[in-house]
Order: C-alpha cells, then structure tokens, then sequence
C-alpha cells in the first residue's frame, strides 16, 4: 500500500526500424519494430486522494483534456476494473507532459504504462505481468512495449514482445516541427501493407556498428505516407543525418519526429545545439537510450 507520493517516468518511444508486414481481419497492421526508450519523456505523479483525478502540466499539457479519454484515466479505470480487490485507493495524479503531442514518440502510451506500473507498485496483491501486457494492448498498440521501456522488437500489432539482451550504449536526436500527425491516417496512406519483414538481428548487438549496420538494411514504411501529410519530414531528415557523428536519420512510428543515433552523447547534444539554432520554433532534444535490464 502507499502513502507517500508516487512517481513514474514515461519514457519516449523510438521505433528504429518500422516495417509493416500485413493487416489483421479488424483493419490493424502487422508491424515488425525495433523499438528503443530515451531518458527523456512524460512524468506520472500520483498521492492518495477522495477520488482519482488527473491534472496536467509541462509544456505540451495546454492542448490536452484530462477528462476520462486520457489514456492516464483509461488505464485507471482499465487497471481498477480488472483488480479491483487489490487495486489502490482512489489517487489525484499530475502529468507533466514533456512530449509533444500526436509526434510518434507515444507520449499517450508512455502515459497510460506508467499509469499501469503505478497502481501496480501501488496495489495489496500480486498484479500478473500477462494481465498487465493484456490490458495494456487494450488501451493501444504502443502500450505493451511502453510497459517494458527497454529495447525489444515488437511483433503482430504491437503486443508480441522480445526484449533484447545488449544494445549499444547510444544517444539520440529528436527533431519534431510541432505538427501534430494522427496514426491512422497515415495507415490510411499507406500504399503496400505486405512489405518485407525486419532482417534477423545479430545474436548479440553490443557495438554502435552492429546496430548501424542493420540498420542500413531496415525503413520505417510509415515515412512516406506521413511526409504525404508533413513534407518537413524529408529536409529535417536530410539535414540530421548531416551531422557529424549521425549513424541513422529517420522518422520515429507514425511521424513526425525525426530521430538522429549517435555513438556519443556529445554529439548528439552538439547537434541538438546546432538543430536549435537552425530550426528555433522545433521541439528539439537531446538524450541518451535506455539500456536492457541487468
Ligand atoms: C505506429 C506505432 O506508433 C508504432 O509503434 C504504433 O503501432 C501505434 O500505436 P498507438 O498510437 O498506440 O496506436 P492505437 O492508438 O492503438 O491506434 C491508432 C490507430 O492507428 C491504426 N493502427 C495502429 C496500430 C497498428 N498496428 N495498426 C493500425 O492500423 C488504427 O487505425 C488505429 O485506430
Ligand atoms: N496522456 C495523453 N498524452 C498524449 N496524448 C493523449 C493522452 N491521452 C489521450 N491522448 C490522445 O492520444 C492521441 C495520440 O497521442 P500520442 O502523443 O500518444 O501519439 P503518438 O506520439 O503519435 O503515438 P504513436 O507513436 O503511438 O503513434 C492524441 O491525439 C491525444 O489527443
């Protein structure tokens, strides 16, 4: 049980490479993503309350209503629904929504996992991980892999999970023009659902040049339909893969951010000084991955 405030960080979601693989009878496609976490993303803050409410601060909070669509809320009531003889007591949370909205970086999943894991630290019983992923999915493709925060490549529409045992220490850039893309209307776009899958990766991907090279051999298949709504896209990408230390440039899972990996943190915060400079009303961050569990 808790009394104290509790806090949970909802990192921002990378898809490095994003191939779409097919499409389910109910209209979902069939993803296979390496997907990856940054130090950098929303915060959850719960305290016990009278009733469960949601506040919202931080910069990207304006837009955003926290009515009971919230994901924050709908995983609240999602979580309370499923276990409610274990489940908190009612709590006021606080969002401070560091991320931009509708950006690809699945600010609202992040949000609604970090709800999960909350009331779960939270709750007077054992909450079973598979019922967790379960509700998880429920709540939206991106939640699962939200719930784990690690690196992992993600199958079916988003809740077959592989976490990966090494990755390369690396940092990213993330460039976003502050427009706001919704995801389904760039599936909508998308020409071919039957795409080739993801090369197989290798057994252990411990160097910064084992990642750069496959890589090489991956797409994100959402980019071109996404710069059919956001032509930005194309010359933001172009000028990060410019900068010194870049191994890959690409849009991050329905757009439009813009991600930028680099071997080295300083690099990568050089670039983001240069890329503000340049681009002074973009989102523009700095940040380094976050690595497998120990
Ligand atoms: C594109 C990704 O960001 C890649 O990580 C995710 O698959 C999208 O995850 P998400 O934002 O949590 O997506 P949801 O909120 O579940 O879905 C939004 C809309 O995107 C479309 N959608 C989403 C995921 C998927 N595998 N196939 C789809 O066709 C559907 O039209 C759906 O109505
Ligand atoms: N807590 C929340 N944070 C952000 N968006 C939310 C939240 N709750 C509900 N939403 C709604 O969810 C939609 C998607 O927002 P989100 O920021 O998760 O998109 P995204 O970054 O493009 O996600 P993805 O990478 O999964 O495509 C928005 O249109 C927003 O109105």
């Amino acid at each position: 049980m808790f009394s104290r405030e509790m806090l949970q960080a909802a990192p921002a979601k990378i898809n490095l490479a994003l191939h779409v693989v097919g499409q389910r009878k109910d209209g979902y496609h069939e993803l296979e993503s390496l997907m990856v976490f940054a130090e950098i993303g929303d915060e959850l803050r719960a305290v016990p309350a009278e009733n469960d409410s949601l506040a919202i601060t931080g910069p990207f909070g304006t837009g955003l209503t926290a009515g009971p669509n919230n994901l924050v809320l709908r995983a609240v009531a999602g979580f309370r629904e499923r276990w409610p003889s274990i489940a908190p007591g009612p709590m006021a949370f606080t969002l401070a929504k560091n991320l931009p909205v509708a950006a690809g970086l699945g600010g609202g999943s992040a949000d609604a996992a970090a709800a999960l894991r909350l009331l779960r630290d939270a709750s007077s019983g054992e909450v079973p991980l598979d019922g967790l992923l379960d509700l998880a999915a429920q709540i939206g493709a991106d939640v699962p892999a939200c719930l784990v925060s690690a690196p992992l490549l993600a199958r079916g529409a988003g809740e077959i999970l592989e976490p990966l045992q090494s990755f390369p220490k690396a940092s990213v850039v993330l460039v976003n023009p502050l427009i706001e893309v919704p995801t389904g209307e760039v599936f909508r776009k998308l020409l071919s659902r039957d795409n080739p899958p993801l090369p197989a990766l290798p057994e252990a991907m411990d160097r910064p040049v084992q990642l750069a090279l496959w890589l090489t051999e991956t797409r994100n298949d959402l980019q071109p339909p996404a710069m059919e709504l956001v032509p930005q896209i194309g010359a933001i990408t172009e000028r990060i893969a410019g900068s010194p230390g870049c191994m890959l440039a690409r849009m991050s899972g329905s757009g439009a951010t813009v991600f930028g990996v680099f071997g080295s943190s300083a690099q990568a915060h050089q670039a983001a000084h240069e890329l503000r400079a340049l681009w002074p009303d973009y989102w523009v961050a700095a940040a380094p991955l976050i690595q497998p569990e120990a």
